[in-house]
């Protein structure tokens, strides 16, 4: 059985798209990134799946269970929303306690830990919270009572780099016990380093699904360069360049193939600076897979 599995999930706001024909099956304790721009659809798929709003076709289902018809199912999840709305008068560990009211359990001890490797007051009011420290409180909500399931919108906007390092570990440990995990994101290089695979939303379809090793074993370089005096950017028109920039005497594109390729070409030219970088797999997907959507 299938920790997630979205069948042909369809969400038309009216006659807004919001995704199209979505098919998705996650595996239990795998760590699914689900990554796109802005707008392409990651929180319709989300707040869909999660039953908070109606498919207008398709289907969506929690270990197999469709949350609106099984509302059980949703204790066995963990749900971080991309925006967190709070009662601003409370004070943190009162949500929290009360959060964890709904799943019949004592997550107290968990509450103390979370809030321990986050750095969180607990003591402190909502309202006295920057907009960081209100998204460690949605991050605590969402992992205080143990879930089998973890789905996370966005969840690293807002947190500095230290703690988005300790927010990922945490992740990480969480998977380590079994939970699966599905989060979202617009930043590819966060998702690259925990997911066992990765798919791609853009315009509300998914444009490639994959596994997050056979994208490492391409080996796609971006390459800027600037030279002496201009080039002829019809240098770099090979097989296997993409995204080719060229303004005066600099050029910029990235490259998959056999690298000598490049290298002979750029024997030819009398540089001034070179970088060959690994390409974030934002641009990766954006230059080599746009065409397969
Ligand atoms: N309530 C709504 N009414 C009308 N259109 C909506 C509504 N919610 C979302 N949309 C549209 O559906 C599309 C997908 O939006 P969604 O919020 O799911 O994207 P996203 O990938 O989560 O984006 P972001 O990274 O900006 O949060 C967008 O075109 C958006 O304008």
């Amino acid at each position: 059985m299938y920790a997630i599995e979205l069948k042909n999930l369809t969400k038309q706001y009216g006659a807004e798209r919001g995704i199209i024909d979505v098919n998705i099956a996650i595996e239990q304790g795998e760590i699914f990134g689900f990554i796109g721009p802005n707008g392409a659809g990651k929180s319709t798929t989300i707040r869909t799946l999660l039953g908070l709003i109606k498919p207008t076709s398709g289907s969506a289902t929690i270990f197999g269970k469709n949350s609106v018809q099984h509302p059980e199912v949703r204790k066995e999840v963990g749900y971080l929303p991309s925006e967190v709305f709070y009662y601003d008068n409370m004070r943190v560990v009162d949500l929290l306690k009360y959060s964890a009211s709904f799943y019949k359990k004592d997550c107290n001890k968990r509450i103390q830990e979370l809030a321990k490797v986050l750095d969180l007051d607990l003591k402190k009011k909502i309202n006295d919270l920057s907009f960081g420290n209100k998204k460690k409180v949605g991050i605590v909500q969402g992992l205080l009572h143990e879930p089998k399931l973890i789905i996370l919108d966005e969840p690293t906007s807002g947190l500095d780099p230290l703690m988005q390092q300790r927010f990922f570990e945490l992740i990480e440990a969480e998977n380590k016990k079994g939970a699966t995990v599905f989060f979202s994101s617009h930043i590819l290089s966060e998702v690259q380093r925990l997911c066992d695979r990765v798919a791609f939303i853009k315009k509300g379809k998914i444009i490639q699904l994959e596994r997050m090793s056979v994208l490492k074993e391409h080996s796609y370089k971006r390459v800027v360069i600037e030279t002496k005096t201009d080039v002829d950017k019809d240098v770099f028109a090979l097989d296997g360049v993409s995204d080719l920039k060229q303004a005066g005497n600099s050029v910029s594109f990235i490259y998959k193939g056999n690298i000598n390729v490049i290298t002979e070409k750029l024997a030819q030219l009398e540089l001034i600076n070179l970088s060959v970088e690994d390409p974030d797999l934002e641009e990766i997907f954006l230059h080599y897979y746009e065409k397969e959507g």
